[in-house]
């Protein structure tokens, strides 16, 4: 081995080393991953954001994905000669929407599920429906009817204890049991919060795409890499944030409200961001946290 090379390897080892106290910290904790259709940009991209996954799973961690979709539901919604609509974030969700919508979940899902079989991990791809995992109410909003929209009102964790037991990764939907026995849209910010919840999880991630939280996104100097429950608070109630990453931000307090021990929002367009979050000291992103930071 030459000089340059034997640097090169030397760095990787160094890697290595400096990734041993998280990883040693992380296994055997559920780890949540909210995957945002806005993060599923191409092949490549979700390829790299599986194989981040099932190393953390090889390593000993219990990672838990919750897909979106919200951009593939609008391009079937448009194909099928309708314009998508949108209520405060919420998709407006008609029987023929809600339809389309289970068809297109079922394809992400089962699209992840495969990807996380190539590289060798067992994945098993569900919804709300599977076991009455997740039960959900009508949403309703003043003034406006949402249509197959749902809140989510429980989350039963046994079918999910039982299959990381038995080493599956389970890959989830947003798609709810309603009291009327139907399938219901629910955003997936809300899953992947309602899930990591449940679970106690010790990490939630949201990958989206956008480096994290802004005080002005319109000027990249201005991430927040760190903000605790009273900063988190402060930017929803003085309206810092804006756009999806409003309802994004208050699912980040609720989780951490309910006992997740971290939250993180991160760029998932970013080659290998999960790896770069969770093995690196800085780490990427903005992370939300429950104490005060000093
Ligand atoms: N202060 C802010 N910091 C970061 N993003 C913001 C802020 N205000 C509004 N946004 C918007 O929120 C978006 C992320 O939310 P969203 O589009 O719902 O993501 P996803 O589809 O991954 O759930 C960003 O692309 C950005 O345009
Ligand atoms: C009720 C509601 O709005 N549901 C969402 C569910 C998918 C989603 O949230 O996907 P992303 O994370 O990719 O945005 C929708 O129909 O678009």
């Amino acid at each position: 081995m030459d000089e340059k090379m034997l640097e090169e390897e030397s760095l990787k080892a160094k890697v290595l080393i400096e990734a041993l106290p998280y990883i040693r910290y992380f296994s055997g904790k559920y780890v949540v991953v909210k995957y945002g259709g806005s993060a599923m940009l191409d092949a490549e991209l979700q390829k790299n954001v599986i194989r981040d996954v099932a190393l953390l799973k090889l390593i000993g961690m219990k990672p838990i994905i919750v897909h979106g979709g919200g951009k593939e539901i609008s391009k079937w919604v448009k194909l099928s000669g309708k314009e998508p609509e949108f209520y405060n974030g919420l998709r407006v969700t008609d029987k023929d929407t809600m339809e389309i919508a289970e068809m297109v979940l079922f394809k992400v899902n089962q699209e992840l599920v495969a990807m996380m079989a190539q590289q060798g991990i067992k994945a098993v791809g569900l919804s709300g429906k599977d076991a009455e995992m997740m039960r959900v109410e009508k949403k309703e909003v003043p003034g406006k009817d949402l249509g197959y929209v749902g809140n989510v009102t429980e989350v039963n964790t046994d079918l999910l204890e039982a299959l990381i037991e038995d080493d599956f990764v389970p890959v989830i939907s947003p798609i709810g049991l309603g009291e009327d026995y139907a399938g219901y849209n629910i955003n997936a910010d809300d899953t992947a919060c309602a899930i990591a919840s449940a679970l106690n999880a010790e990490k939630l991630v949201f990958l989206t795409d956008i480096e994290g939280v802004f005080i002005d996104p319109e000027d990249k100097s201005t991430l927040i890499s760190e903000m605790d429950l009273t900063q988190a608070h402060e930017f929803v109630d003085k309206g810092v944030v804006g756009g999806g990453m409003l309802p994004k931000l208050k699912n980040c307090i609720e989780a951490i409200e309910n006992g997740v021990a971290r939250v993180h929002i991160l760029d998932g367009r970013l080659d290998h961001c999960l790896l770069l979050e969770f093995f690196t000291q800085k780490g990427i992103g903005t992370a939300i946290l429950k104490d005060p930071i000093f």
